[in-house]
């Protein structure tokens, strides 16, 4: 089956947490529309520009795009931006049952809310999934919300001196939030305004419910909570998760989660469902909702204090839930047991000419002008740099504990270039950012591949005594991993996939900062670029008038 849609992009103004201002929807919406589709199934999208002062490009957040490389939608990467007026025809196969998102890969553009719900991708008939539920399933998208423009934000981060954008003013769950108004006049935030009102999930006593749970924040990492129901974890990033009951979600920006959740309390009342920032210092109020129980009514506000959700620096539990999560038995995919090559990356903040970033091996990554794709398909050696970027660093001296001694960072085009179906392990170790005490939580995502997680661990990565210690019996595949404060995150995935592709920390404003690489296997393979990715840098000289 092939799914055909057309979406416009457009500024909107929008009181998604009472407060109005202006947002970036697709058809009128923020967050976009849902997509359903069952396995196999093409889905084909045409992106309409309709925003008058920016480009704009979409990513299918976890779809492979196996023989697509061109649909992945990473501005930089797999082409250009769209300029205003232009359409883009996104069209990519759903190989694999999931629940995927889509959000702007350009600029920090997500931030504004050109985020998408979820694609549902469900099993064909004859089938089935390794657990039961009742009722439909439903869909809960998070993400945090700033009052600020992105155009400001992106200056502030960029700018001499480096100013740090805070704290979200709101956490939203499926686009919706509370903001305090307080004295502020209602044209500008109205408490009262039906687009803020609390999202509400019906359920019918004694029923049991799959949520699907994702998060595209820009900046948190959160803790979901249901006020006095179990929720049971049954899949992550599309893998069946051996089952584990527990009281609160860890979820960090680019993760999906599928939980169960039985209708078994008290049903003469509503619950909360909330979310709050874990891994900073939280200044956000908790993100609220309702857990409705027919036949209350749905907006019935429940009159308890909503679950405060753990403590934001008790990184111990977040360490162990990460480790709780194992493929299912009955689905483990086995990794390969060795790996052909091993990279490293250390995780940093430095500075660049003073200006903030973020490094890897201290170095930090920019985009080039021209799509990488493209100028590896063309073989334009020019356009970015040719020697490798570190695949290590020096491990016996560097103390994770302190703030870096030398600061300073130096900025490149380079890409990693793996060898076509080896496998490769990458470890990912945290260390101190350039403020005293303080290592932060950082999401690492890959496009194009699911990789393996072998395992986490605290303080620094002991290269023989660790390796040892990972799970290759039943380990998870996952396409987004936290790295946790002052901890390593070890994975392991195979290069089969040809193109050239990201793997970055999905807190955008780190990406903007330098925080991500690229991989390159196979590229050779990829077919001729067609004309709609092209508009930009050498690819100008491609196109025919
Ligand atoms: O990139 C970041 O910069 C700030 C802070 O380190 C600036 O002092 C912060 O919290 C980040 O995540």
């Amino acid at each position: 089956r092939v799914h055909n849609y057309t979406w416009d992009i457009t500024y909107q103004y929008k009181s998604q947490d009472c407060y109005k201002k202006l947002a970036i929807t697709i058809n009128g919406m923020t967050p976009g529309p849902v997509i359903s589709a069952t396995e196999g199934d093409t889905i084909i999208v045409n992106v309409i520009n309709k925003l008058f002062m920016e480009n704009v490009a979409i990513h299918w957040h976890s779809i492979r795009q196996i023989g697509t490389p061109w649909m992945d939608g990473a501005d930089g990467v797999s082409q250009c931006a769209t300029i205003p007026g232009d359409t883009f025809t996104y069209q990519f196969v759903v190989d694999k049952v999931r629940t995927y998102m889509y959000h702007s890969h350009y600029g920090v553009q997500k931030k504004s809310g050109l985020y998408g719900w979820l694609i549902k991708v469900t099993v064909p008939t004859g089938k089935s999934e390794p657990f039961k539920y009742d009722d439909d399933d439903h869909s809960i998208v998070f993400t945090d919300w700033y009052h600020s423009s992105s155009y400001e934000e992106a200056t502030k981060l960029t700018s001499l001196p480096f100013v740090w954008i805070g704290e979200p003013q709101s956490l939203l769950i499926n686009g919706r939030g509370k903001y305090v108004c307080s004295n502020l006049n209602t044209n500008v935030c109205d408490s009262t305004n039906p687009e803020c009102v609390p999202y509400s999930l019906t359920v019918v006593p004694g029923k049991t419910y799959r949520l699907r749970i994702a998060s595209l924040t820009s900046l948190s990492a959160l803790s979901f909570q249901i006020e006095g129901h179990n929720l049971t974890v049954v899949e992550a990033d599309g893998q069946y998760v051996e089952p584990f009951v527990t009281k609160n979600l860890y979820i960090y920006s680019g993760e999906t989660y599928s939980v169960l959740v039985t209708a078994n309390q008290d049903s003469s009342r509503n619950y909360w469902m909330s979310t709050n920032e874990v891994g900073r210092k939280p200044e956000t109020p908790p993100g609220l909702a309702i857990f409705n129980y027919y036949p209350n009514h749905f907006n019935k506000i429940p009159h308890t204090i909503p679950p405060p959700g753990p403590a934001w620096n008790d990184n111990e539990s977040r360490i162990n839930q990460s480790l709780a999560i194992k493929a299912h038995r009955g689905f483990i995919q086995s990794p390969p047991s060795t790996s052909d090559k091993v990279i490293l990356l250390l995780n940093t903040q430095n500075t660049i000419q003073g200006r903030t970033r973020w490094s890897l091996n201290n170095v930090s990554h920019t985009l080039p002008d021209t799509p990488y794709l493209i100028a590896l398909k063309k073989n334009w050696t020019d356009v970015f740099d040719q020697t490798p970027p570190p695949e290590s660093y020096d491990f016996q001296n560097y103390d994770i504990y302190n703030v870096p001694g030398n600061k300073n960072s130096t900025s490149t085009t380079s890409i990693y270039r793996l060898e076509f179906n080896s496998t490769v392990d990458v470890i990912l170790q945290n260390a101190n950012t350039m403020n005293v005490n303080n290592s932060e939580t950082h999401p690492w995502h890959l496009h194009g591949h699911d990789f393996w997680v072998l395992g986490y661990g605290d303080g620094k990565f002991n290269l023989s005594s660790d390796v040892r210690k990972y799970n290759l019996v039943d380990p998870i595949m996952k396409s987004t991993v936290p790295l946790h404060p002052y901890g390593w995150t070890a994975l392991r995935f195979r290069a089969d996939n040809p193109g050239i592709w990201l793997f970055h920390c999905h807190i955008e404003v780190h990406f903007l900062m330098g925080m991500l690489v690229l991989f390159e296997s196979g590229s050779e393979m990829v077919g001729e670029p067609p004309r709609q990715n092209m508009g930009c840098g050498w690819t100008k000289s491609l196109i025919k008038p």
